[in-house]
This record gives structure tokens, C-alpha cells and sequence, in this order.
């Protein structure tokens, strides 16, 4: 091989980039090689296109400065194009710079169009060239960073994802709420989510998301009620640097950072009126204005809030901007609580062992009579997250292969206060309910549930069969 190859502390030009040179003019490259390695990293020189393989798989290239005609006479770039073609099909975002003689621009745009970055007439001023290189060298370099904060995007939204669950739930109530999401999710609606603490709203946001136009993109949470008056627009909208004492550079906030995907607003019931005005001019104009600068900037989210508060009773009271209300609520998801959710509960119980049993490498199977009229009873303050911190550390306690009442401990103030049969409970849901309540009181024991509820065996078989227990 004829390459040459001459690395040097950066010299004056300081560009931290490597240059490939490929041209079969001796002169060219011995010219180009002794002013470049002051100015670069590297300089390789080559005098035939053929090495081009070996050449990038051996080196970290940057920049190739690539000569259009090798053959003897030949004027038309044919070989040029080739060869630029090849590199780019080896790595698209590899900088390459044709060298073509005078007289031969329209090459050049054509090569341009094919995906070179730049050309530089032969011969050269070494000032221009200079200027060419570096200017390859600096979207050389912004090229990696993007391609860098691609990857970091693509496993922060894979972090993202895989922290949420998908929804659980066959009561009614929750299958309603299933249905409408599933309808209001491709479009653009905003959509307001109400239920207590640890009801599933982040869930049912992000299943929202998931089942969007927009589910490739960022999904950003933002709990609102984690932002002072300072930290507000800061965080929500950016800064550029200067604005304050702190801010060093600039900053993108969260509604740009959620540009083409959704944000998810939780506990806005938490906003003081002032911020509730803010975010509303916000939401009107679909513009966000970095603190310390006035240019605005248009940002494209759907937007998805939550919280456990009655808007509609702070609305009244004048705690809740209505406007900003009637802006965020085109779509309301109400998500009940866990205790009005009848055997849910179960099916929320079992699910959450399994999760946990695969995580703490147990052989849990199956939930103890007692263990499931516990659940079925107690009052759940604390909802689905109670529900799910309660699995966890049974699967944690758990000896066998069953979780028993034990190994749930759950404080005896919180029972009685539920029946666990929901105020609003479907007639279907409600037989259920006792038909399951009826088996687990007498311990599977077909005959003496069907007394107990007052039908025959054959009848109590056709509603275990119907509903799947
Ligand atoms: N229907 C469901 N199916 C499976 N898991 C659920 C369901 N609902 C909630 N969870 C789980 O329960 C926990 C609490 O849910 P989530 O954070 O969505 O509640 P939240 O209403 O947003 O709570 P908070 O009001 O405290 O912010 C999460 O770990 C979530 O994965």
C-alpha cells in the first residue's frame, strides 16, 4: 500500500479531526500533506481510491478530501462520483470534499446532490483550504453529537417505557375507561385524568401516549407539584444564558424538550393562580418564551394533565382558573379507586405477585382463601400503589408457593370501611363479586356456595364458567 500517514501535536490551526487525501497527483498530496499536518490531527495520504476500505477500517477518519479522476485523461468525474457513492454507503455521515479543476462546477453540484459536503478548486490557496476543512470539521463534530444524543434519547426512551405498566382491570368501570382512551388517543385532545393518589393516572397517561401518532416521541412527566414560583418557568419553559445569576448556557425547557411528542402535566390542581395564568398563555398560543430573550418559539405537544383535586370545586371557589379548566379538560378520564374496583383487586393482587415473584425468584402461585377475602375487604387509602407495595413485600415474607393473610399485613383500622363493592358496580360485576365471595367462603366447595347463594350446582357452574373464576 502507498498510503502515508503523519499525526502531529494539533498545530496552528488546532482541528482535532483526521483528513484523508486521495488523489494520484504526487505533487497534490506531498502539498497538501505539509501544510495540513499543522493544521490537523492527521493527514493520510493515498495515492489510488482503491485503498479506501482498508484505509477507514483501520482509521478513525473524519474528513476525505477526494479527487474526481484517476485514470489517465479522464476529465469527466465518472470515477469521483463512483467513489463518493462507496464512501457514503460505507458510513452516510462520513465528510467528504471533492477536488475538481477549474471549469468543472457543474460536477461539483452534482456531487453536492449525491452527498459530498463541499468542493475546493485545484489548484488551491491554503487559506481556503484551510477554511474548508474546518468548516467540515465543525458539522463533522456536530454530526457525532447529534448522533450521540440519538442514542441517549433511544435508551432514555426505552428507560421510560419499560418503568410502566400496562393497564389491569376488567371491572366495567375500568373497561369504559379503556374504551374511551382507546378512541380519544389518536387524536390530538387534551385529556384531564382525576382520581386519588395512586389510582393509575401516570398510567393511563402514558397508555394514552402509547396508543398516539405521537408514541415513537417523547412522553415527558412533569410533576407540577414539585416546581416553586422560581423553578416554574425555568424548568418549563427554558432559559437562555445570562437570564439569572445560575444559568451558564443555554436551556431548552421541558415543553420543547416534549416537541412532537406528549407532556403529561401531573398534580396541576397544585398550580398557584399566577403560574395557572402562565401556563395558560402557554397552552393558548402554543408558544414558549425563554426567560431572558423574547423571541417565541412554537412547540407542537398534546398535552395530558392530572391530579386528585376537584378542579370543579376549586373552579367554584376561585382557587381554579376556569378558562384554564375548559383548556385542558376536553376529554376527562375519572379513575375510581381501587376499593370501587370488586374483584379488580384480585386480578391487580395476582399480577403484582407474579411481577414479584419473577423479581425476587419465587415460586409464588396462587393467593390463600383468607389472603384474597383480606384484600377484597380492606379500604385501600393508598390504591393500586398500596396495593402493589403490599405484593411486594408479601412475595418478600412468603415461605410456600401461596400468599397467605399473614404475609400481607395489613392494618386492621382499614378494613370494614370497604365491602368492596363499588357504588357504582355493574349488575354483571356485582354477581361476580358475590359469586367469587361465596366460593372463597367456603373454600371452593361448589355445593355449599351454591347454597349459601341460593342456587342449584348446575347454576352456580354456568356463572363460574361466564365469568372466568
Ligand atoms: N390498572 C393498573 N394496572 C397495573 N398497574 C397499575 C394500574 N394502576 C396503577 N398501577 C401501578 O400503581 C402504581 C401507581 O400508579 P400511578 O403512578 O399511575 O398512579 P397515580 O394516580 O399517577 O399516582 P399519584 O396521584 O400519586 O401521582 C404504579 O406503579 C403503577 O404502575
Amino acid at each position: 500500500m502507498n498510503d502515508r500517514k503523519e499525526s502531529s501535536p494539533l498545530g496552528a490551526g488546532g482541528l482535532n479531526t483526521t483528513v484523508l487525501i486521495i488523489d494520484d497527483d504526487e505533487d497534490i498530496l506531498l502539498s497538501a500533506r505539509l501544510f495540513l499536518k499543522q493544521q490537523v490531527k492527521q493527514v493520510i495520504t493515498c495515492k489510488s481510491p482503491k485503498e479506501i476500505n482498508v484505509l477507514l477500517s483501520k482509521n478513525e477518519v473524519d474528513i476525505i478530501l477526494l479527487d474526481m479522476n484517476y485514470q489517465k485523461g479522464a476529465s469527466d468525474g465518472r470515477e469521483g462520483l463512483y467513489w463518493l457513492e462507496h464512501i457514503l454507503s460505507i458510513d452516510k455521515d462520513y465528510v467528504v470534499i471533492l477536488m475538481t479543476a477549474f471549469g468543472n462546477v457543474e460536477l461539483a453540484v452534482k456531487a453536492i446532490k449525491k452527498g459530498a459536503t463541499d468542493f475546493i478548486l485545484k489548484p488551491w490557496e491554503n487559506e481556503k483550504l484551510f477554511a474548508t476543512i474546518s468548516a467540515a470539521s465543525k458539522l463533522r463534530e456536530s454530526n457525532r453529537k447529534v448522533k450521540k444524543l440519538e442514542k441517549i434519547h433511544k435508551s432514555l426512551q426505552k428507560d421510560m417505557t419499560r418503568g410502566f405498566e400496562h393497564i389491569v382491570g376488567e371491572a366495567d368501570v375500568i373497561r369504559n375507561l379503556q374504551n374511551t382512551l382507546l378512541k380519544v388517543a389518536p387524536t390530538d385532545a387534551n385529556v384531564l385524568i382525576l382520581g386519588e393518589n395512586g389510582t393509575g393516572k401516570q398510567v393511563f397517561a402514558y397508555e394514552i401516549h402509547g396508543n398516539s401518532q405521537r408514541k415513537n416521541q417523547v412522553f415527558m412527566h412533569v410533576d407540577l407539584g414539585s416546581l416553586n414560583e422560581n423553578l416554574f418557568e425555568s424548568e418549563l419553559f427554558g432559559y437562555v444564558k445570562g437570564a439569572f445569576t445560575d444559568a451558564k448556557e443555554d436551556k431548552p425547557g421541558r415543553f420543547e424538550l416534549a416537541d412532537g411528542g406528549t407532556i403529561f402535566l401531573d398534580e396541576i390542581g397544585n398550580l398557584t393562580l399566577p403560574l395557572q395564568a402562565k401556563l395558560l398563555s402557554v397552552l393558548q398560543n402554543r408558544t414558549v418564551t425563554r426567560l431572558g430573550e423574547s423571541k417565541e418559539r412554537k412547540v407542537n405537544v398534546r398535552l395530558i394533565t392530572a391530579t386528585n383535586m376537584p378542579l370543579n370545586e376549586m373552579v367554584s371557589k376561585n382557587t381554579f382558573r376556569q378558562d384554564l379548566l375548559f383548556r385542558i379538560n376536553t376529554v376527562e378520564l375519572l379513575l375510581p379507586p381501587l376499593r370501587k374496583r370488586g374483584t379488580d383487586i384480585l386480578l391487580l393482587a395476582n399480577h403484582f405477585m407474579q411481577v414479584f415473584s419473577s423479581k425476587y425468584h419465587k415460586e409464588l402461585r396462587s393467593l390463600s382463601t383468607q389472603a384474597k377475602n383480606v384484600l377484597l375487604n380492606y379500604s385501600w387509602p393508598g390504591n393500586v400503589r398500596e396495593l402493589q407495595h403490599v405484593l411486594e413485600r408479601a412475595v418478600i415474607m412468603s415461605d410456600g408457593n401461596e400468599i397467605t393473610e399473614q404475609d400481607l399485613q395489613l392494618s386492621p383500622q382499614r378494613f370494614a370501611q370497604n365491602n368492596a363493592i363499588p357504588d357504582e358496580m355493574a349488575l354483571g360485576d356485582m354477581e361476580k363479586l358475590m359469586v367469587q365471595k361465596a366460593i372463597d367462603k367456603h373454600k371452593g366447595n361448589i355445593s355449599k356456595a351454591a347454597a349459601d347463594l341460593g342456587l342449584t350446582r348446575a347454576a352456580l357452574y354456568r356463572r363460574i364458567e361466564k365469568f372466568g373464576i
